[in-house]
């Protein structure tokens, strides 16, 4: 038995068999065959076993995640029949006697060169399918055991170095009940989508990849961030009744579903969810959320070969709005960059990728792509009670063209006959410390600030949220956080407008004391956290929490502070 520490990234704990996911590195090296034939039927053989895996992945996809997801695998099936990939490997097998995984992977990265070095985005994606599609063949001809996240069909826990976005996007949480990686923070994206998906999880481990092989039983444990590694009888016996545990308590909190969000002394605040797609909205309402309070756009761009329609984004959001009936959704607009990269848009690499060319930067010079999800949104904002939120916005400058951006596309489509709504709020996130610094002259523009505390905090302490090395500078209870939380929050109730806090923050029980007293209007979390936050508002005063703050306010270390609201929660 080992038992492993790290970050506890989603609540629960998952007790199944380890399915390590990794992506085999090999040599592929050339080698004389004295039976060409042999080899070509091996060739074909890993053709026809790759195109059977990738016809029921098509068809799975299909069924689960649609139409477009799907085409993703049609076009990794052509690739797989095509004669002018294929000709050329049988040709090279038969003409200089050699094996086949040496013969296509040559081939093959000809094709890869070749589409690299075209100008269109399109074609520069191919030559990903490409090395995927050829990697899968290899991968049957070598015999390398390899699966994706999304071809799991047993109940299995996840080790992995890392989970992308994407890996987290295909999870499907009837056979994965649970992932534990090398690396990571809370916040990092694969924790937000495993928060999303409902899937415990721990984080940041450093080591599950060196310790753990293929079917040890492991336990992780999401809610203190420990990873067991196959655990003794005793041990196993402990967890199953603390998974119980957690399940009943799961099942009070659910009693709260349809319950307002009110604190003991009668102060109501708001309790909205964090989705990354239309798919969430189920388990927002599920969990008694009272708003969207971040629809994170950009999972609509990934997970595909290029930019998505115009219709495309008018339907998801359309689907948002109306699932929610009428209670607000708050959408960002595309914040890609960071550890969220799209393929297709090849943007050169950055020595400092946090701190770059990201988000509403990238959205104000690729007017292209930012004036499409306006219109999208425009065109989607009858359908409910649509808010736009900028992200990333460090000047008055920015957020300025920005709207002057959205009002053209608003005036564009209302000449155009097409219905709008007129009374879209309008906000930004405050994530970058100039605009919190500054935040009393945004409060006289904007319609409300929605505090994005996981970059906040990365960008006040100079610590990358994605690593662990320095993750003990992430620090949310620091008072210098605070006091930013407090200026944003005065700074908008002094224009009468509201602030909002959607970054993990906001659903941390060590913080939620803090954000009351601090006066925070609306709370938005993973929609697994809004009924144990409700749960916990009920049992505290606000005016109770005030004192608090202000004391808070004035410690002088992140400890303090958590010793202070420990004192109260006792
Ligand atoms: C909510 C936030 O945005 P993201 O996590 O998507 O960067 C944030 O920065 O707090
Ligand atoms: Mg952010």
């Amino acid at each position: 038995m080992a038992n492993i520490l790290g970050i506890a990234a989603s609540s629960g704990i998952a007790i199944a068999k380890a399915f390590r996911l990794e992506h085999p590195e090999y040599e592929i090296s050339k080698r004389s065959v004295s039976d060409a034939d042999a080899e070509l039927a091996k060739l074909q053989a890993a053709l026809e076993t790759s195109k059977g895996e990738l016809e029921a992945i098509k068809e799975r996809t299909l069924q689960e995640m649609g139409e477009k997801k799907a085409e993703i695998f049609q076009s990794h099936l052509l690739i797989l029949s095509d004669p002018e990939l294929i000709d050329p490997v049988k040709d090279k097998i038969t003409s200089e006697m050699i094996n086949a995984e040496y013969a296509l992977n040559e081939i093959a990265s000809q094709f890869v060169a070749m589409f690299e070095n075209m100008k269109s985005a399109y074609l520069q994606e191919r030559a990903a399918d490409m090395r995927d599609v050829t990697k899968r063949v290899i991968n049957h001809l070598m015999g390398v055991n390899f699966q994706s996240p999304a071809e799991i069909r047993e109940e299995v826990v996840i080790i992995a170095e890392d989970l992308t976005p994407s890996d987290t996007a295909q999870l499907d949480r009837n056979y994965v009940k649970g992932f534990t990686t090398n690396i990571g923070g809370r916040t990092s994206h694969s924790a937000i989508m495993a928060r999303s998906l409902e899937i415990p999880a721990v984080v940041g481990t450093k080591e599950v990849m060196e310790v753990v092989q293929n079917g040890d039983v492991v336990i992780v444990d999401g809610l203190e961030g420990n990873v067991i590694v196959n655990p003794d009888d005793a041990t196993l016996a402990d967890y199953r009744a603390k998974r119980e545990a957690y399940e009943a308590q799961v099942a009070e909190w659910r009693k709260l579903r349809d319950e307002a969000t009110v604190s003991k002394d009668g102060v109501h605040v708001e309790l909205a969810a964090n989705i990354g797609t239309p798919n969430d909205v189920a388990g927002v309402i599920d969990n008694g959320g009272e708003a969207v309070g971040l629809y994170r756009t950009e999972f609509l761009y990934m997970g595909r070969d290029e930019l998505p329609s115009e219709d495309v984004q008018f339907n998801a959001y359309k689907t948002v709005l109306e699932r929610m009936e009428g209670k607000p959704v708050v959408v960002r607009t595309l914040d890609i960059g960071g550890d969220k990269e799209l393929p297709y848009l090849t943007l050169p690499k950055e020595m400092n990728p946090f701190l770059g060319f990201r988000a509403i930067r990238l959205c104000l010079d690729r007017q292209d792509i930012f004036r499409t999800q306006l219109r999208a949104l425009l065109r989607a904002s009858v359908f409910g009670e649509l808010r736009i939120m900028f992200p990333m916005i460090a000047t008055l400058g920015e957020f300025r063209q920005a709207k002057a951006v959205l009002l053209e596309e608003k005036d564009k489509l209302v000449s155009e006959g097409v219905a709008v709504s007129d009374n879209i709020q309008l906000g930004i996130m405050v994530e970058i410390p100039s605009t919190a610094v500054l935040a009393d002259q945004f409060a006289k523009e904007v319609d409300f600030f929605s505090i994005g505390t996981n970059d906040l905090i990365q960008y006040t302490m100079a610590a990358d949220r994605m690593n662990e090395r320095v993750s003990y500078l992430y620090q949310p209870y620091n008072p210098s956080i605070l006091r930013l939380v407090k200026m944003v929050i005065d700074a908008a109730h002094k224009e009468g407008k509201w602030a909002g806090m959607c970054g993990e923050m906001a659903g941390d029980a060590t913080a939620i004391p803090l954000l009351l007293g601090l006066g925070l209007d609306e709370f938005s979390m993973s929609a697994s956290s809004i009924l144990p936050a409700r749960s916990q508002i009920a049992k505290l005063s606000k005016a109770e929490m005030q004192e608090l703050a202000t004391k808070a306010l004035d410690m002088q270390t992140a400890e303090e502070v958590v010793e202070l609201v420990n004192a109260i929660q006792a």
